[in-house]
């Protein structure tokens, strides 16, 4: 279970309102949500406070019961490897890997040994469709293929929550409606929690509910199929 209470961010200190406050939201796993709203809003600083790699300034998020924001910066670091997946707009492959070694790089960092390593990433890279293509390199890859591969490396640790910021904004419609349905299968088979923030209605029909993020917190704008 996640659950975010009242989250609070303020950029400056001096000014007048913060960024966003009342931020609340409760998924339990296998739950996905989409979060849209105006530019500036602040909704990848809130995927950011949600990961650690933003301060809050009020407001508490637990995740499986732990209060992450009681975390130091050590504790959530070892918490992000552990329980986080991410997938960005940018595909952020490491060109030097291929692609098996950037869907093993969490079993790594998880300090898993390479061929324990190795068999799962090449498992995972067969449930995006990519088993043939392990040994290649990511500069021979569509955009849309890169980001399969994003996507293998977010869940290959079986993360507990999956944070998505425009995960199929560099695609085109037709690459990214593939792209999405694979993302949220995958998701859901891992049970695994799911935000993701988007501009875009079709991405967004991909999740169970779409809410919208306010100076004032989230509301419901749930788009119909
Ligand atoms: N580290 C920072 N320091 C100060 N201000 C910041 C910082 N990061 C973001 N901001 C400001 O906070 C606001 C929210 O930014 P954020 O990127 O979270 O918005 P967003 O809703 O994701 O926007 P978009 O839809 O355009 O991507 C913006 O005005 C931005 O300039």
């Amino acid at each position: 279970m996640l659950a975010i209470e009242n989250l609070r961010k303020r950029f400056d200190t001096a000014a007048e309102h913060p960024l966003f406050e009342g931020v609340s939201l409760t998924l339990a796993p296998g739950q996905s949500v989409a979060v849209m709203g105006e530019s500036g809003v602040g909704k990848s600083t809130l995927l950011n406070c949600i990961a650690g790699l933003e301060s809050v300034d009020g407001g508490r998020i637990r995740l499986r019961d732990q209060d992450l924001t009681a975390l130091d910066e050590d504790g959530f670091a070892h918490l992000r490897r552990r329980d986080f997946g991410f997938v960005f707009q940018a595909f952020h492959l490491l060109p030097h890997l291929t692609l098996a070694q950037n869907v093993a790089l969490p079993l790594w960092l998880l300090d898993q040994d390479d061929a324990t390593a190795d068999r799962r990433a090449r498992a995972m890279l067969a449930r995006v469709g990519l088993a043939a293509r392990a040994d290649d390199w990511p500069r021979h890859l569509s955009g849309g293929e890169m980001q399969r591969v994003a996507i293998a490396r977010a869940l290959v640790h079986e993360p507990a929550l999956v944070l998505c910021d425009e995960p199929t904004g560099n695609l085109d419609p037709e690459r990214a409606t593939g792209v999405l349905g694979l993302l949220f299968e995958r998701i859901q088979d891992a049970g695994a929690i799911a935000i993701m923030v988007t501009h875009s209605l079709a991405a967004a029909a991909h999740a169970d509910r779409t809410l919208r993020l306010t100076p004032t917190g989230l509301v419901d704008a749930t788009v119909a199929p």
